[in-house]
């Protein structure tokens, strides 16, 4: 199968709501701290940028605290993109500006979950980029899978029950970080999914045993790994990092919005998005779309397309 190489970033500015207001936030009576956030997430964005990738960035909105965690709102795969339903009840609204950005600017197939029962984070879905995993649990139902398995038929989609784990999200402790290699938190909790997995896995995954929870977090985007620096995650995890990971590793800190169930990989939507031929783009190319665009009205905002 062709490696995945994504052209598109979507990502979204950290709100001001999220300092108390953001699930989770009941847990840091002082509050998150805004600037710190906000210093986490632009250093993504500069190592995303480096990556090759037009970034299409989101204005936050106060009215949605976690918008930044733009992952849970949708799964995109190809040029379809399923618009999930948050299983947490404030976070239901946030995917109202991804499916514009989806639809106007990047001109995707949008599906729609159709069974008003269906729950489904992004979170919850991990794309191997040759099959998908879908974890049943806090967030996400058995229809929110099922909506996945529907809407990209051309892969595997397996199911996993997630409920015991005490994580909130599947990519919380499962996540690629090469090709084939699959990054896995401790606790028998997690082994127990992770058997499941085994059991139905269509292809053979090199499993990379990560020693915590937060060195489990990563993004492996155009054959770059991201992760976080080596105090964040344990230098046993480092290790682990700097013996199996032979392609380049760019270090970024997340701690203060991992105070509230943020990841790296909850920042980001990739995409690849290739020519379609159900839809007609003006005449402007791919690369005449600027190197980095903003959605809506920040300073810098550069139509993608019209
Ligand atoms: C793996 N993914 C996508 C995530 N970890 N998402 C973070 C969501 C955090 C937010 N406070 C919430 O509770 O929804």
């Amino acid at each position: 199968m062709a490696a995945f190489h994504y052209n598109y970033a979507v990502i979204c500015r950290v709100p001001q709501s999220i300092s108390n207001r953001s699930v989770g936030s009941d847990n840091y009576p002082r509050g998150v701290d805004v600037d710190k956030a906000r210093q986490e997430y632009e250093t993504l964005r500069e190592v995303l940028k480096s990556l090759d990738l037009n970034i299409i960035e989101m204005v936050e909105d106060d009215n949605y605290p976690d918008c930044c965690f733009v992952d849970d709102t949708t799964v995109v795969i190809g040029n379809t993109a399923l618009i999930a339903r948050p299983g947490h009840i404030s976070r239901q609204g946030e995917v109202g500006e991804i499916r514009k950005v989806l639809v106007s600017d990047l001109l995707m197939n949008v599906v729609e979950i159709k069974n008003p029962k269906a729950l489904l984070d992004g979170g919850d879905v991990l794309f191997t980029g040759k099959e998908i995993f879908v974890g049943v649990g806090k967030r996400t139902n058995e229809a929110g899978a099922q909506a996945v398995a529907e809407t990209f038929p051309e892969y595997a989609v397996s199911m996993v029950n997630f409920e015991k784990c005490e994580a909130l999200h599947l990519k919380d402790v499962f996540n690629m970080a090469g090709r084939s290699v699959m990054a896995v938190a401790p606790g028998p909790d997690v082994q127990t999914v992770l058997r499941q997995m085994q059991d139905v896995a269509s292809y053979p995954y090199q499993v990379m045993q990560m020693d915590t929870r937060m060195a489990t977090d990563m993004l492996f985007v155009n054959g770059h790994l991201i992760h976080h620096v080596r105090n964040e995650m344990g230098d046993k995890s480092y290790g682990i990092l700097d013996e199996k990971i032979l392609w380049p590793r760019h270090h970024i800190q997340m701690t203060e919005l991992a105070k509230i169930g943020g990841t790296i990989n909850s920042l980001v939507i990739l995409i690849t998005r290739t020519r379609n031929p159900k839809r007609i783009i003006s005449n402007i190319q791919d690369e005449d779309l600027g190197y980095f665009t903003m959605w809506k009205r920040g300073p810098d905002s550069v139509p993608i397309l019209n």
